[in-house]
């Protein structure tokens, strides 16, 4: 490869993570690794300047501006910061700085592993929140930050504008709840808190927000209309006086040596902090040293973040052993030998798949390397061939599976193997404790020992059977299986109690790929029953939040299934409640046969409400304009579907109206 084609690589591969970390929110590889390859090319780019790069990610901040939330551009261009990996490099930040100011100050801080937001107040009063977005236009996340609580509405100050910054994030305990969770219901997951944090803070249901526990830290006032402050600390003061919680423990320094001390110490604690950071941030304290210091277009010249090097541990394979999937996938775990790395002891690491244990010769018996993946994920980086053991053995995932010895196939897009049984009892006792599991129908005292009992003894092989055991009470009782009398009555009772279950219940016990209570929740409240969800089109689920290809495909395909239309009847049948209770407060259908087109931000509603209340009404929404739409219902910034509307003679309504019909 010659020089050319090696930067273009690297940019390529930039963009690539750039577009999964700030715009998916599902970084692929560890902030160390991204920043290697980034610094390779910022290193060649300089080297080779006759090579243009006005098109380089090193040229651009942060990611793209995503499409449904409402635009809002920044007051002045939000900028990122420089990078330090070394100890030299700060010493030679620190005296660069001096050499342009006579004893200057600096100021430094913990990172904190988040979101950029700036926060607007007018006259003391949360008027707007914006995400960095590409440092010129962020998106409003207004209605997400009003369900921070530790963000204040209001500000006691007489000040008619003010703008801070500060970084939105998750802590570690939240992270975790949220993650057990969402294996549990078989949800998204997340690398790290940081990457979840932002997938929260950037939905378009508050409601999201507001369970998910986010939190901020202010690091920045940005503007204070009408008063000056002569330094960065007194700033934080008079932050920390109206209520907003600023950065912790920052520490003010005069050297070089007590600036490497205070980034020493953070890297010391930083692993017992109930939050995680990225590094620690040293920036110069007097305001006025930092306006004659100035900046680049990209980075202020008066500040610097230092990156600390990922802890990493070795340890050694002991085993390597494979689970099956409530979705039949097999997920090879390599058993290790415990070693505690990055604050917490770690025994077990993900081997994904087989291209992976191949790709990184991990063999069973091996040392290997480990590190968490943006410092939360354990993950086997390499395994150390020079201290393979003679009798090291090479790992192949079982070609038949494990529980009911059907071969075992790979998918045809993808990495991953699957158990090809169709009736495998693994899957099916899986699917059938998760069924009853709290996340889904809640059936107390059904758990994976009783599931597995009345399943090889023949009284279930599918959920609708669950319904029919009440037949069997006197043989079950007789037989114990699940108990003495009491116990099976309390069973049959529980199961009977479920039939009054809601809907997102029953859809989430389906164990539907890729569909969890979130999603299952989202279709409940968009739609009266289980078949009007059945009926659903593509165009009405990618509509719902939440939604994407993959899901909306996931939703489409189940409910396609012969045997899914099976199981349908049956449960209902068995008495099993399909109807939506929470769209079923509906009371009356005055929009049946009305389909509504939402545009545009309305002064009140959010979206999702509105459309709530137009399903709920037995109308329909959809995502484009046609003839055949009744009423588009638009808010500012209206745009292209409205413009559409008024061609096509569609009637327009505005929110104020739409009111009045729900009335
Ligand atoms: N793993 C991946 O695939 C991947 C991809 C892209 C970016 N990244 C990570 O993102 C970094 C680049 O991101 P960036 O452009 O946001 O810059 P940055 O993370 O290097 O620094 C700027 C950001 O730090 C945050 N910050 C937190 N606490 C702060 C404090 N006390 N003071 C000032 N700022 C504070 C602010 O949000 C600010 O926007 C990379 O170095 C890499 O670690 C990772
Ligand atoms: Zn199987």
């Amino acid at each position: 490869m010659n020089v050319k084609e090696q930067i273009e690589n690297l940019r390529s591969q930039v963009k690539y993570h750039n577009e999964k970390y700030y715009d998916l929110d599902q970084q692929e590889i560890t902030d160390y690794e991204y920043d290697q390859l980034s610094n390779e090319l910022k290193k060649l780019e300089a080297q080779y300047p006759e090579i243009n790069s006005s098109d380089s990610p090193t040229k651009k901040v942060g990611g793209a501006v995503k499409r449904e939330l409402r635009k809002v551009r920044h007051d002045v261009p939000v900028i990122s910061l420089q990078d330090a990996f070394t100890k030299d490099e700060i010493y030679a930040f620190v005296e660069k700085v001096k050499s342009q100011i006579p004893n200057p100050k600096f100021v430094v801080e913990l990172k904190i592993d988040g979101l950029s937001v700036l926060i607007r107040y007018r006259e003391g009063k949360l008027v707007e929140g914006i995400t960095r977005g590409n440092g010129e236009e962020g998106e409003s996340v207004y209605e997400n930050l009003l369900e921070i609580k530790s963000i204040p509405e209001t500000i006691p100050t007489a000040l008619p504008y003010v703008e801070v910054r500060g970084e939105v994030y998750m802590s570690n305990e939240a992270f975790e709840k949220i993650m057990q969770n969402q294996q549990e219901i078989g949800g998204k997951t997340y690398k790290t808190a940081r990457n979840l944090a932002a997938g929260s803070l950037r939905q378009l249901d508050p409601y999201i927000v507001r369970e998910r526990n986010l939190d901020i830290f202010v690091f920045n006032l940005e503007i204070s209309e009408g008063r000056e402050f002569a330094s960065h600390a007194e700033s934080f003061e008079w932050l920390n006086s109206l209520g907003f919680p600023v950065v912790p423990d920052y520490e003010i320094c005069s050297n070089a040596d007590e600036v490497w001390e205070s980034i020493s110490a953070i890297g010391e604690k930083r692993w017992k902090l109930p939050f995680g950071i990225d590094g620690a941030v040293v920036k110069v304290d007097n305001l006025d040293d930092r306006r004659v210091l100035g900046s680049t277009s990209k980075v202020p010249r008066w500040a610097i973040a230092f990156k600390y090097p990922p802890e990493q541990k070795e340890t050694v394979v002991e085993d390597i052993k494979v689970q099956v999937g409530r979705t039949g996938r097999l997920a090879p775990l390599a058993i290790l030998t415990p070693v505690k790395l990055a604050g917490t002891t770690v025994s077990k690491a993900s081997l994904h798949n087989q291209d992976y244990i191949d790709a990184k010769d991990i063999r069973i018996g091996d040392t290997v390397v480990i590190q968490k993946a943006g410092d939360i994920i354990p993950e086997v980086i390499r395994s150390v061939p020079e201290k393979r053991p003679t009798n090291a053995i090479k790992y192949m995932i079982p070609d038949t599976c494990p529980i009911c010895n059907s071969p075992t196939v790979r998918d045809d897009n993808g990495a991953d193997t699957r158990c090809g049984g169709n009736e495998c009892l693994a899957q099916l006792i899986r699917g059938i404790t998760y069924f009853a599991s709290k996340v889904a129908m809640d059936i107390e005292g059904f758990g994976p020992s009783s599931v597995d009992s009345l399943m090889s003894e023949g009284y279930i092989k599918n959920i609708a059977d669950i319904y029919h055991l009440k037949e069997y009470r006197d043989v079950l009782i007789e037989k114990g299986i699940v108990g003495r009398e009491k116990s099976v009555d309390n069973l049959l009772n529980a199961i009977d109690k479920s039939k009054e279950n809601d809907l997102d219940q029953l859809i989430t016990g389906f164990g539907i790929k890729n569909v969890g209570k979130q999603t299952a929740r989202a279709l409940t409240s968009n739609f009266a029953d289980i078949d009007e969800i059945n009926n659903a089109t593509y165009d009405q689920l990618i509509m719902l939040p939440d939604f994407g290809e993959t899901v909306a495909n996931s939703v489409l395909n189940f409910f396609s299934l012969n045997s899914t239309g099976a199981l349908i009847d049956k449960l209902k049948k068995a008495g099993v409640n399909t109807k939506s209770k929470v769209s079923d407060k509906s009371k009356d259908d005055r929009f049946t046969g009305k389909t509504f087109v939402i545009t545009g931000t309305l002064p009140n509603l959010k979206r999702d409400e509105a459309a709530r209340l137009i399903q709920m009404h037995g109308g329909k929404v959809s995502g484009s304009v046609s003839k055949k739409t009744s009423f588009v219902l638009a808010g500012e910034e209206a745009g292209s579907k409205l413009t559409k509307a008024e061609d096509l003679g569609v009637k327009i309504i505005d929110e104020e109206e739409f009111n009045k019909m729900v009335q």
